[in-house]
């Protein structure tokens, strides 16, 4: 409200209130109602504004409202300069201090000429019991005041405005996250403390990850299409997400590999513990929590989830496949009673749902990633397409693979020690994690001919290791074999003298 009037204004209001007490002591019953009526009609005529309130969370309270944090944002850019009274929102993890317009302040905006007023309040529900984290309940929302001559532009121009406005700042802003699920122990009141998060400043990109240019190429292409494919998967029905499978031995460079996908899209990061999660219920919980622009990942997923129990189930389940498909209802009863009974945590059909669209109503763009050291210990109902939509394997380091590292470590395009690196690298198994930790320089005395030694050194080894367990193993085969032969053998042997010695009983009987 315009601060001139503000005097006259409070002793209006005094009048009023006087009036208002002799109004219910001298009043007829009957014909108060009346005047009621009619003095709102008056009052909705004298009082020329209009108010509209946005609310920080949505009425199912699940989610921060977007309208709520745009206009934040634009109003903390404004109200810098503006208000009396700001707020320093905390600050930790290096993040910025933020300045937003503190609680009960007034700023003043004009657009197009037309002069409007924003306030910010919040409500503190009253509830019966004591709440033990009282902060968590609060509601904040912020309200806006303008005159009803000027309802069309601001309803039709300038909302649009502040919204654009806002969600702009949000993206010069937005310092990219790394988000852990915590325990639900540690979930309190309903404003989000499901994820904690830090920064997200994993240096790795595509350009330092070692691999084929052309797979690489083909990763990047994949992703840039679905960051742009709003429409499409709109015009297609389907939920704006992606499904990525990352799998190959430890130290290939999955995990480098989601955070060059995460700095190549510009998208945050939630690293999904599943082992905390206690059940599909809080897994959904979780996931309605999780914004767009985010890439979900479940590292380690044949540790996450007891999947060979399920599959166990399922060859179970096959051979009394005939009750099945004749009752598919009771079959699903009985496994669901069956994850009850087991006090189950998430399950694979939780998992399932919850890849294939539960979560789709909370907006898109999302790509979920799943890593596995064994992709053949997975369900096939995990991984099937559709549910993860690309399979990437990240193998032992190829020689295009080492010129990346080798560039990265040692700043080399080409050596003469590549040659035989290429060589080796044909000849045995080595991963990007050791090639990398071999070509990082131990000291300052060390320059890259020592590193490509120790590389070269490194290789030999393990060739020769890999040639003396290849032969182990042979010779273990070999007597394996040889003992099967012998226990065949003297088991023929035995049923030979069995089967001749009744011959000579026969003989003999004869
Ligand atoms: N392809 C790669 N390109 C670049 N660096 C790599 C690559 N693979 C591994 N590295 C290096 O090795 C380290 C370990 O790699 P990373 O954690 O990505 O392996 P991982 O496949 O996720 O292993 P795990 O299966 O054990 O989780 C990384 O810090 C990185 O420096
Ligand atoms: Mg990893």
């Amino acid at each position: 409200m315009p601060g001139e009037i503000w005097t006259q204004l409070s002793s209006a209001i005094t009048g009023l209130v006087l009036a208002w007490v002799m109004f219910e002591k001298y009043f007829p019953y009957q014909l108060r109602g009346y005047l009621r009526k009619y003095s709102q009609k008056l009052m909705g005529y004298a009082y020329p504004y209009i108010q509209v309130t946005f609310h920080e969370f949505t009425s199912e309270r699940l989610k921060r409202s977007e309208a709520f944090s745009a206009i934040q944002n634009y109003l903390g850019s404004n109200s810098t300069k503006n208000a009396k009274r700001l707020k320093a929102d905390v600050v930790r993890n290096n993040e910025p201090l933020v300045l937003t317009m503190d609680d009960y302040e007034e700023v003043t905006d004009v657009f197009e000429g037309v002069k409007v007023w924003w306030s910010s309040s919040k409500t503190v529900p009253k509830s019966q019991s004591i709440s033990f984290y009282p902060a968590a309940d609060e509601r904040r929302h912020y309200r806006l005041t303008f005159h009803k001559s000027h309802r069309d532009v601001i309803t039709e121009k300038y909302l649009e405005h502040v919204l654009k406005e806002g969600k702009a700042i949000a993206v010069k802003n937005r310092q990219r996250k790394l988000f852990t699920n915590n325990p639900s122990e540690k979930w309190y009141g309903w404003k989000s403390t499901k994820w904690s998060h830090v920064v997200f400043e994993h240096p790795a990109t595509f350009d330092t990850l070692a691999m084929e240019t052309k797979k690489k190429e083909e990763i990047k292409k994949d992703l840039t299409k679905f960051s742009k494919g709003k429409d499409y998967y709109a015009k297609i029905g389907k939920a704006w997400k992606r499904g990525y499978l990352l799998y190959g031995p430890p130290g290939t460079g999955k995990s480098t590999m989601i955070s060059a996908m995460a700095n190549f899209l510009d998208y945050d990061v939630y690293d999904l513990e599943l082992t905390t999660v206690k059940d599909n219920s809080e897994l959904r919980k979780l996931l309605i929590e999780t914004t767009g622009k985010s890439i979900i990942v479940i590292e380690d997923i044949d540790c996450s989830l007891d999947l060979t129990g399920q599959r166990k189930k399922t060859e179970k389940d096959d051979d009394d496949k005939s009750d099945k498909e004749k009752d598919p209802v009771s079959q699903k009863k009985k496994e669901a009673e069956e994850e009850r009974k087991s006090g189950s945590k998430v399950t694979l059909s939780g998992l399932l749902n919850f890849i294939d669209g539960l979560w789709s109503a909370c907006g898109g763009e999302r790509i979920i990633v799943f890593t596995t050291n064994y992709v053949d210990k997975l369900d096939p109902a995990l991984i099937r397409r559709g549910r993860m939509d690309k399979h990437i394997e990240l193998s032992y380091c190829c020689f295009e693979a080492f010129k990346v590292l080798a560039k990265n470590y040692l700043e080399l395009e080409s050596h003469e020690m590549f040659g035989k690196i290429e060589e080796l690298l044909g000849e045995t198994k080595m991963t990007p994690a050791d090639v990398a930790e071999n070509l990082m320089p131990r000291s300052d005395e060390e320059d890259e001919e020592d590193c490509l030694n120790r590389l070269i050194e490194g290789l030999e080894t393990a060739k020769e290791e890999a040639r003396k367990k290849a032969e182990e193993e042979a010779v273990s085969k070999a007597e394996k074999a040889d003992k099967e032969g012998g226990e065949t053998s003297s088991q023929a042997a035995k049923e030979n003298g069995e089967i001749s010695a009744e011959a000579a009983k026969e003989n003999a009987g004869g």
